[in-house]
């Protein structure tokens, strides 16, 4: 489980997240919504460990980030300004992920790779891909070590219709293991298809509608 308790992050005299508390449970997709600039982003790096809190905090599982463990201990993430390494293919991107992380097995690239649609292109350079290719090979990145929580900014951003429909059966499929699915996005719309839950962030607030 993740518990959000009284977050805010100031960054140059401006409150960029105001006093966020929520928690979010296993097995569920959370769409958050709202507009440029809101503060989705500033949240999932919060919730990633990868900005530290001017006040308040984040427990995974009971641990504080930043005091009990650096990064959540199982996460896979979207994050805008991922980089994939252009001049590989994506079995070896994600294999040298692999290797840092010495979880996935070659099956379980393979199985990924295929999961987003992308079995045809295992083997063309990164570099070739088109945005929505990319996109998709972030996702496998993202899911490949069957992570208990996932963190994904945008994740359908620049994918086509048919592979809309194939990220939300894959994200599906991950809640119904267990993981606990965080989708930032602009589009409203698209998450009220796929999500258990929308919440609306707006100037750094985070807004639950759904009382
Ligand atoms: N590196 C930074 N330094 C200072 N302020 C920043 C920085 N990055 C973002 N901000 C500010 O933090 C606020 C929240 O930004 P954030 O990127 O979380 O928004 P967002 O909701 O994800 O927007 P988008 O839909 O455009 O991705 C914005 O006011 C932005 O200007």
């Amino acid at each position: 489980m993740i518990e959000v308790k009284d977050l805010s992050k100031k960054i140059k005299q401006t409150y960029v997240l105001r006093d966020i508390s929520f928690q979010f449970e296993r097995g569920k997709i959370y769409g958050i919504y709202g507009k440029n600039g809101s503060g989705k982003t500033m949240l999932l790096r919060s919730l990633a460990g990868l900005l530290v809190p001017t006040e308040g905090k984040v427990l995974i599982n009971s641990k504080e980030l930043h005091k009990d463990i650096s990064v959540p201990p199982s996460v896979g993430i979207i994050i805008e300004n991922m980089q994939l390494l252009p001049q590989f293919d994506a079995t070896t991107n994600l294999k040298m992920l692999a290797k840092i992380k010495k979880i996935a097995t070659k099956d379980e690239i393979d199985e990924s790779i295929k999961r987003v649609g992308l079995e045809q292109h295992g083997k063309l350079k990164v570099k070739k891909y088109s945005l929505g290719m990319k996109q998709r090979l972030n996702l496998a990145q993202a899911i490949f070590e069957k992570p208990d929580i996932l963190l994904l900014d945008e994740p359908t951003n620049a994918i086509d219709e048919k592979g809309v429909s194939l990220v939300h059966k894959v994200l599906t499929e991950e809640k119904e293991r267990g993981a606990i699915v965080i989708i930032a996005s602009h589009n409203k719309e698209d998450l009220s298809l796929l999500c258990d839950y929308t919440l609306k962030m707006s100037d750094g607030l985070l807004i639950d509608e759904q009382f």
